[in-house]
C-alpha cells in the first residue's frame, strides 16, 4: 500500500565473508597474497509496505544476498586475470574467482552491486552498500 510520495524506507543486514585475494603490483604488503574477514552491510529501500507490513523479508533478503555474494567469495581466493597471477595459479589448489581489476574494496563493491541489483524487483531497490576489508577500512556504494 503506498502511503505518501515522499515515502521511504531503508533496511539493512549484515553479512560475512572469509576471503583471500592479492592486489598485483601494489608497492606494499597487499601484492602477497593474504585473507580478510570482509563486512558487508546491504540496504535496500522502497516507497512503498508490502501486504506482510515489511518491504522484504530480511530472510529473502539473505537468499538473495548468500546466493549472489556469498557464495562466491566465501573462502575464495579471488584474483584479477592477468598473466602474473595465471602463472601463480597453477600451482595453487584453491576455489580461484577470476576478476577482470584488482580485488579492491572498490571493484568489489561495484561487482557485488551488479548482482545484487539484478536480483531486486520493483519497489525494492539496491540503496547502499558498505564492505569493511579490514577494522579499519571500508568502502561504500550508495544511489
Ligand atoms: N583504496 C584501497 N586501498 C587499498 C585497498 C583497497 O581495497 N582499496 N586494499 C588494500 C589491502 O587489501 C589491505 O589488505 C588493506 O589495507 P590496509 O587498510 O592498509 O590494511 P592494514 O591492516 O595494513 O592497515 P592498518 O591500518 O595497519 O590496520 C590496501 N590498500
Ligand atoms: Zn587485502
Amino acid at each position: 500500500m503506498k502511503i505518501y510520495s515522499d515515502f521511504m524506507i531503508s533496511i539493512t543486514k549484515e553479512f560475512s565473508f572469509e576471503t583471500a585475494h592479492r592486489i598485483s603490483n601494489h608497492p606494499a604488503s597487499c601484492k602477497h597474497i593474504h585473507g580478510h574477514s570482509y563486512r558487508l552491510f546491504v540496504t535496500v529501500s522502497a516507497d512503498e509496505i508490502q501486504e506482510n507490513d515489511m518491504i522484504i523479508d530480511f530472510k529473502e533478503l539473505k537468499q538473495i544476498i548468500n546466493e549472489k555474494v556469498i557464495k562466491t567469495f566465501d573462502h575464495a581466493l579471488v584474483l584479477k586475470r592477468n598473466d602474473e597471477n595465471t602463472k601463480l595459479a597453477q600451482n595453487i589448489d584453491s576455489n580461484i574467482f577470476w576478476m577482470e581489476f584488482e580485488p579492491t574494496v572498490e571493484r568489489l563493491l561495484d561487482y557485488i552491486r551488479k548482482q545484487i541489483q539484478n536480483s531486486l524487483a520493483e519497489p525494492v531497490f539496491l540503496k547502499k552498500l558498505k564492505l569493511y576489508e579490514t577494522a579499519t577500512s571500508f568502502g561504500e556504494w550508495e544511489k
